[in-house]
């Protein structure tokens, strides 16, 4: 069963303390892990998936499970979103970055937003989420900029039933003023449009993948929570190789697992997402030109009862370079509770989990990374 009309939701420290578990557990464990095969970021090329014959569509599907099964990553070319558009939000996340001052940043802060949307300054998030109160707290270095789903940024012009991570009737976006950065908006409604329709398209071959009707997403998927962010990572000071045996300063982003359905992530350098492998090794991602890295999320890990991973990574700009990426992570409808999919539930592994909202399992799992949270 997809939606249960009147079910429960999970309770907020499920959705909370099963996530922090699982990565206290990922970032303990593993050095004994005995693999099957090889821990790989496969490269998919997708364009046969736009066949309008089946078994093309199910071929990608095939691999795409293989990949979820497996690292829970993995790169994909033949998306069919235009270089353009890729470049043009790329250069919006330096103009924000760069152009914008400071005190018009200081007044899109993502403390003002109950939604998490708008500037994250640098020092506002810390490598270890949890011990921001500790004295030897390390910040994290990235700087970015948050936003969420709007029907004027869906060339579908949506459905009109958006409904904010905690069921409101709402839209919580903050924008820089055009003036303050002209053309920043169309980039990032060019570039939002084309993610939104892939993610859309991907979560089809998710169906084909997971042996669901190929359109069991679709009505779930009309207004879906989708949060993307600009992110800037400084040149490191101190460049240091990846090292297992060091601990590095330096860190972007701490080691974290995505928290929705999936993540389309563009990257505008080549170094500085690193995956960690079962064994408990840091595995750098290798860049693959006109691609983007794909990811399980938790939301789909719980919603697949464990079938498909979401894995563990974190950012280090190992280079003297400035780094950009926008990560788009993809989810359903926030006002949809869902129950473990159908096809995730055999004898030898039974549903673990309860019924869930979208949105309020997401907001919580932000709750759980801010400073205040
Ligand atoms: O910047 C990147 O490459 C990855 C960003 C990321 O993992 C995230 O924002 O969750
Ligand atoms: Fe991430």
């Amino acid at each position: 069963m997809a939606a249960a009309a009147a079910a429960p939701s999970a309770t907020h420290s499920e959705a909370r303390q099963a996530a922090q578990a699982y990565l206290n557990e990922r970032l303990a464990n593993g050095h004994d892990a005995k693999l099957a095969r090889p821990f790989t970021v496969p490269d998919i090329n997708i364009a046969p998936s736009f066949s309008s014959n089946i078994s093309d569509r199910k071929a990608v599907a095939a691999q795409i499970r293989d990949a979820c099964t497996n690292s829970g990553f993995f790169h994909i070319t033949g998306h069919g979103v235009p270089k353009e558009a890729r470049q043009a939000i790329i250069n919006a996340a330096k103009r924000f970055t760069k152009e914008l001052p400071r005190p018009k940043k200081e007044s899109l802060h993502v403390k003002n937003s109950k939604y998490f949307r708008g500037w994250e300054p640098a020092d506002y998030t810390y490598v270890n989420p949890g011990d921001w109160s500790a004295e030897n707290a390390a910040p994290e270095t990235k700087e970015g900029f948050n936003w969420g789903y709007e029907a004027g940024l869906d060339p579908t012009g949506g459905d009109g039933q958006y409904r904010e991570l905690d069921g409101e009737d709402v839209n919580g976006n903050v924008w820089p003023a055009e003036a303050d950065l002209p053309g920043f908006y169309d980039a990032v409604k060019q570039y939002y449009a084309e993610v939104l329709q892939l993610a859309r398209h991907l979560f089809r071959l998710f169906a084909l993948s997971l042996d669901l009707p190929e359109n069991y997403f679709d009505a779930m998927t009309t207004h879906p929570g989708g949060i993307a962010r600009l992110l800037y990572y400084p040149p490191a000071k101190d460049p240091q190789p990846l090292d297992p045996n060091q601990k590095d300063k330096e860190i972007g982003l701490g080691a974290h697992s995505d928290y929705e359905c999936f993540t389309i992530l563009l990257c505008s350098t080549a170094s500085g997402l690193e995956i960690l492998s079962p064994e408990n090794v840091w595995v750098p991602a290798p860049a693959v030109e006109e691609s983007f890295v794909i990811n399980v999320a938790d939301f789909l890990m719980r919603w697949t009862n464990g079938v498909y991973r979401s894995t563990v990574h974190r950012v280090v700009n190992r280079t003297t370079n400035e780094r950009y990426s926008i990560p788009f992570f993809f989810s359903i409808n926030y006002d949809q509770t869902v129950e473990t999919l159908p096809s995730c539930i055999t004898a030898d592994n039974p549903s673990k989990y309860p019924p869930v909202k979208a949105g309020e399992y997401i907001l919580e799992r932000l709750k759980a990374t801010a400073k205040d949270g």
